[in-house]
C-alpha cells in the first residue's frame, strides 16, 4: 500500500517574493514544484497538493476593484473558488508537463471548507493578501479603499482579511477516494473556499483560510502518513532575524509546543506552519516537513543520516540523537 503525503505549497512559492504574479512567472515556478511532486511519486508516495493564494487572491481582489463599475465585484470567497481554478490549472499543466507518462491521472478538485460563524477570527482580520507596500503606500489604500493592512514578517504591508478556523473539509470522502485509486489530487487550494453550514447546505463566507491549517485537516482526515509544508526556507530557524539564528533539523511536538509558547514562530508566516505540523502529530500523524521543494524528497526519509542535506522534521519522539541545533 503506498504511503499519502498531504504537500501544502505556499502561494509564495508560485510568486516570489520580488515578482508580480505573471502567468509566466507562476508557470515557471510550477514547474520547480512539479520536479518534487514526480520525484515523490516515483518514490511510491501517493501526493495531494493543497497550494495557497495569498498573492494570487489579493491580486485579484484589485483586479475585481478595478472593474466596478463596469462589471460588478464577485466576493471574497468566490475569488478563493476562481484562485482553486487557476493555480490548479497550473499545477496540473505543470504536472503533467514534467511527468509525462510517469504520472497517473492529476485532478483539481474546488473544495469547500467548514468554519464557524461565529469564530472570533472574523472580526479580527490577520491573513495578509496580494501584493507588499511600504507604510505609506498601505496607509493610502487602506484609507481610500477601507482594506485592514499589517506588517507582514519583515517583508512590508500587505492588506490582511479574516481568517477563520478550517473545521471539516466537505469534500474529503471524494478526495480520499481519488487518492486511493493513485490519482495526483490538488484540493482545498487557498486553504478551501470558507463555508458555514446552513439549515440545508452551506454559505461562503468572506475570509481566507490558511492554506497550512487546510493541510493539516485534510492529512487527518486521510491518514496520511505525512504533513509536508512547503515554503521558501530550507528549515525552521530558532531565534530567527537575530545575530543567534539556528536551523532546526528534528522537533519533538513538546519542543514544537514549547517554542511556539515562546513566542519563536511569527503568526501569519512561520507560526501557522509549526502549529499545523503539531497538531498533524497530536491527530495521529508520524512526521511532518517544513522545508522547500529541493529538500522535500530527503527529508520524508526518516533513515536520512544526521548530516543528510534535510529540512526540519516534527516528529513523534526523537530518531536523531542530537538533532535540534
Ligand atoms: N522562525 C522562522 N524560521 C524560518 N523562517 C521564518 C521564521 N519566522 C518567520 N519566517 C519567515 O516565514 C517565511 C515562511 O512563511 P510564508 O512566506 O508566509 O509561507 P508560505 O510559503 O506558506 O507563503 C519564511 O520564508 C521566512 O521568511
Ligand atoms: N491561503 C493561504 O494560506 O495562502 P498563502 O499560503 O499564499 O498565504
Amino acid at each position: 500500500m503506498p504511503k499519502t503525503a498531504v504537500v501544502a505549497l505556499g502561494g509564495n512559492v508560485l510568486t516570489l517574493e520580488g515578482q508580480s504574479g505573471t502567468y509566466v512567472e507562476q508557470e515557471l515556478n510550477a514547474l520547480h514544484m512539479a520536479e518534487t511532486v514526480c520525484s515523490l511519486r516515483d518514490a511510491g508516495w501517493n501526493v495531494v497538493l493543497v497550494h495557497g493564494n495569498g498573492p494570487q487572491v489579493g491580486n485579484l481582489a484589485i483586479q475585481q476593484e478595478q472593474g466596478e463599475p463596469l462589471v460588478p465585484q464577485q466576493p471574497l470567497f468566490c475569488l478563493g473558488s476562481m484562485t482553486q481554478g487557476q493555480i490548479g490549472s497550473i499545477l496540473t499543466l505543470a504536472l503533467r508537463r514534467v511527468g509525462g507518462s510517469r504520472i497517473p491521472d492529476v485532478a483539481s478538485l474546488v473544495t469547500h471548507v467548514v468554519v464557524e460563524a461565529d469564530d472570533p477570527a472574523m472580526d479580527r482580520p490577520t491573513k495578509p493578501i496580494g501584493p507588499f507596500f511600504d507604510a505609506d503606500q498601505a496607509t493610502l489604500l487602506a484609507n481610500q479603499r477601507g482594506w485592514s493592512v499589517a506588517e507582514d514578517a519583515g517583508r512590508g504591508y500587505r492588506r490582511v482579511v479574516p481568517s477563520p478556523e478550517p473545521t471539516r473539509i466537505v469534500e474529503a470522502g471524494v478526495i480520499k477516494t481519488l487518492v486511493d485509486s493513485g490519482v495526483i489530487v490538488v484540493a482545498a487550494g487557498g486553504g478551501g473556499v470558507p463555508v458555514v453550514r446552513q439549515d440545508k447546505g452551506y454559505t461562503g463566507v468572506d475570509a481566507v483560510i490558511d492554506k497550512d491549517y487546510a493541510a493539516q485537516q485534510l492529512a487527518t482526515a486521510l491518514k496520511a502518513d505525512a504533513l509536508v509544508l512547503v515554503t521558501g526556507v530550507e528549515r525552521v530557524l530558532l531565534d530567527f532575524g537575530t545575530p543567534q539564528q539556528r536551523p532546526v533539523r528534528e522537533m519533538t511536538a513538546e519542543e514544537a509546543e514549547r517554542h511556539l509558547g515562546d513566542g519563536q514562530f511569527p503568526e501569519g508566516s512561520m507560526g501557522p506552519k509549526v502549529r499545523a505540523a503539531l497538531r498533524f502529530i497530536r491527530n495521529g500523524g508520524e512526521a511532518a516537513v517544513i522545508t522547500t521543494p529541493r529538500l522535500v524528497q530527503a527529508s520524508l526519509d526518516a533513515e536520512a543520516k544526521a548530516d543528510a542535506d534535510v529540512g526540519t522534521r516534527i516528529v513523534t519522539s526523537r530518531t536523531q540523537v542530537g538533532a535540534t541545533r
